[in-house]
């Protein structure tokens, strides 16, 4: 029987997110034997510095990419949202299982909902598209930055100088957190997720057909779907993590609706539209030109040049 190696960063979500996947696959029957390698990535050393700055979302994947290329490991589990926009040649997303919670949790002090936060409140996310949407609706607030992993997160709201966080509703229901200590689940139509938020995506290498078999066995086709159209519209935007973007799509089988946001990180600008359609690819990039069309492209173009200069 083959022996899959399945690589990991070493971070109890995706530990985690590994091992359930790995018992759906032989729940499903794949004719495999399983071993876990742990790989430490760039964004894991660095905890320091705020990710945006010092390269983004290929941090986390690209040690796990090449470990792929050079065949010490047959797949890996990631969170579609820490996925570059592109793949690399040779690679691909095998596999898309069924959606978890794609939005927000706020988790305060107190269990003080959102709209009821004192002027000066600190919220702590180091994610500018959540920043820039909380900004919006409250100029009153005070963002700051934090970094380490959900279980540190947590364990900073309760020693350090914040009165609430935010964090991915998925993370949390993943890693076994009751809803109880969410505050409020942030609705979609308020603070809009990352693109692919609560998705999973398998890559693994492109030629090899006998894990692909196995793999697409367990993709969901809506959630397939939506991330396609969502990360459609992340890459013609040429959106990185240096500006506010998000995207968020429903599929009900036929029809799709995706609706995207830009925003400048100050929150003095935002661009937010919906998109209907049947085509996750065409609603991506229809939904990208009518942004673009109003300035979006533009204005992502200016801060990612501003970002650099500093
Ligand atoms: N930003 C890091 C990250 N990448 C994926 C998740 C878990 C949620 C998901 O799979 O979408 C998280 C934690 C968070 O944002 O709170």
């Amino acid at each position: 029987m083959r022996k899959i190696i399945v690589g990991s960063r070493r971070s109890k979500l995706a530990l985690t997110q590994t091992n359930w996947f790995i018992n759906e696959l032989k729940a499903a029957g794949a004719p495999f034997e399983f071993e876990v390698k742990e790989i430490v990535t760039k964004g894991d050393q660095i905890l320091d510095v705020q990710l945006s700055k010092v390269g983004g979302k290929g941090l986390f994947v690209k040690e796990i990419e090449q470990a792929l290329y050079d065949k010490e490991i047959d797949f890996a589990v990631h969170s579609m949202k820490d996925m570059p926009a592109v793949l690399p040649e040779g690679l691909v997303i095998g596999c898309i299982p069924p959606r978890e919670d794609a939005r927000d949790a706020f988790i305060s002090k107190g269990h003080v909902k959102f709209a009821e936060l004192p002027a000066g409140a600190v919220v702590g996310t180091s994610s500018l598209r959540r920043s820039a949407q909380l900004l919006t609706v409250r100029p009153d607030i005070e963002i700051k930055w934090i970094r380490g992993n959900v279980d540190t997160r947590l364990a900073k709201l309760e020693t350090e100088e914040y009165d609430a966080i935010i964090l991915a509703a998925a993370g949390l229901k993943r890693l076994g957190w009751s809803d109880d200590v969410v505050t409020e689940f942030l609705p979609v139509e308020h603070c809009l997720p990352a693109v692919a938020q609560g998705s999973l995506g398998i890559e693994c290498r492109g030629d090899d057909a006998e894990l692909l078999a196995e793999l697409g066995k367990l993709t969901d086709p809506s959630t397939w779907q939506e991330a396609h159209a969502e990360r459609a519209f992340l890459a013609a935007m040429d959106g990185g993590c240096q500006v506010p973007i998000a995207g968020y799509a429903t599929s009900n089988g036929g029809e799709m609706t995706l609706t995207g946001l830009v925003a400048a990180p100050d929150a003095s600008v935002l661009y937010k539209e919906t998109v209907v359609g049947t085509d996750a690819q065409k609603i991506g990039e229809e939904l990208a030109a009518i942004l673009t069309e109003q300035g979006a492209f533009e204005l992502i173009q200016r801060v990612k040049a501003e970002q650099d200069a500093k």
